[in-house]
């Protein structure tokens, strides 16, 4: 072949490759818009992200810690022992800092929340929530937490909480803002609002209704039901149970046994799991033409793209 007619095939590969990047890129930031502007309150409801920060702040205490691991599995940790892991205002703020992260995690695949010290999270801090009992200030909290668990959800990581200990109020509605629930046997999650006077406002009495439908929502809610593993398996609120490690002689870590459960879909490339997790979410989320819609945006990222080549080339069989 001459020189010059090879030139051009390379020119015109080189051509089509950058136009397919330049269109792959335009699609991500498509998604990712949709993503950010997918925050459930906004200025147009009356939402001042900055105002509620400032008054979060003044109630300090514990933390959100954020380990990112090479296996592309992350591990975000609810870290206030001294009040059973309950959420300051504080760590409110650090959950918002910790989601934007995991947002911005190219080689992401999972994550796992856990509480620190044994248990998972009793919730809000009531010395919080004694100081800001006023009708405005408790709305704001609530749109506050709403957006951060949202965004949590809509992460595209695979993403479990690992009940160890209690998960009672906004901690149970925490369980819910995580794909999979897998509980240590002796766990409880109990949505106790009713005893406080309350009902969810963290979003998780709507996500509940999506898991277990609106009968068990009622029962579990009306009743402050305490859930333990097997009555969660049951109604297809938990996906799994897991050995206690202290009392199991031999079993692993929790930690471990929840990072061993969740590898099984996290296998494979970054893009390809989080793709994975996209069309999930769009159809789980979005009304049918919508959905279908954003699935072909997300099947035009995989398509053609290096994990895609590389299983084409390899003849792979399915058996
Ligand atoms: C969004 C709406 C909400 O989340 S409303 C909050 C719902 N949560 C609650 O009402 C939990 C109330 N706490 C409890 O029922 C018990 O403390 C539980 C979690 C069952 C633990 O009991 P127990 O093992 O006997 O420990 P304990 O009561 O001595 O607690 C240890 C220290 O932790 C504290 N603690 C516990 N939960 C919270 C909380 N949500 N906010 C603030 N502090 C909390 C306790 O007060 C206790 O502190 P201290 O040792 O007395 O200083």
């Amino acid at each position: 072949m001459e020189i010059a007619t090879c030139s051009r095939m390379v020119l015109c590969a080189l051509r089509q490759q950058v136009l397919r990047c330049s269109s792959h890129c335009r699609t991500w930031a498509r998604l990712l818009q949709r993503q950010r502007s997918s925050c459930v309150y906004s200025s147009i409801h009356g939402f001042n992200q900055d105002e509620i920060r400032e008054k979060l702040q003044a109630f300090h205490g514990g933390s959100i810690d954020l380990l990112k691991q090479d296996s592309g599995i992350a591990v975000l940790t609810i870290n206030n022992p001294s009040r059973m892991n309950a959420f300051s205002g504080s760590m409110m703020i650090d959950l918002e800092e910790r989601v934007s992260q995991l947002e911005n995690w190219p080689e992401g695949k999972g994550l796992i929340v856990q509480g620190a010290a044994e248990t998972f999270c009793s919730g809000s801090d009531l010395n919080a929530v004694r100081a800001i009992s006023n009708q405005q200030d408790g709305m704001k909290m609530c749109m506050f937490m709403q957006n951060a668990l949202t965004r949590l959800l809509r992460l595209p990581l695979i993403s479990v909480a690992l009940v160890e200990g209690r998960a009672l109020g906004g901690g149970a509605e925490l369980t819910t803002a995580c794909d999979f629930r897998l509980m240590e046997a002796g766990s409880v999650i109990q949505f106790v609002h009713k005893h406080m006077g309350l009902v969810p406002g963290w979003g998780g009495a709507a996500r509940l209704v999506h898991l277990v439908g609106s009968q068990n929502a009622l029962k579990l809610l009306g009743g402050a039901v305490k859930v333990d593993p097997e009555l969660g398996v049951n109604i297809g609120l938990v996906d799994g149970v897991l050995e206690g490690h202290q009392k199991t002689e031999g079993a692993a870590p929790l930690l471990q046994q929840a990072e061993n459960w969740l590898s099984r879909y996290t296998k494979g490339p970054a893009p390809v799991i989080q793709a994975v997790k996209k069309v999930v979410l769009s159809g789980r989320e979005l009304p049918l033409s919508e959905a279908l819609r954003t699935e072909k945006d997300i099947f035009g990222m995989v398509w053609g793209a290096p994990a895609n080549l590389e299983a084409l080339a390899s003849k792979s069989k399915h058996k």
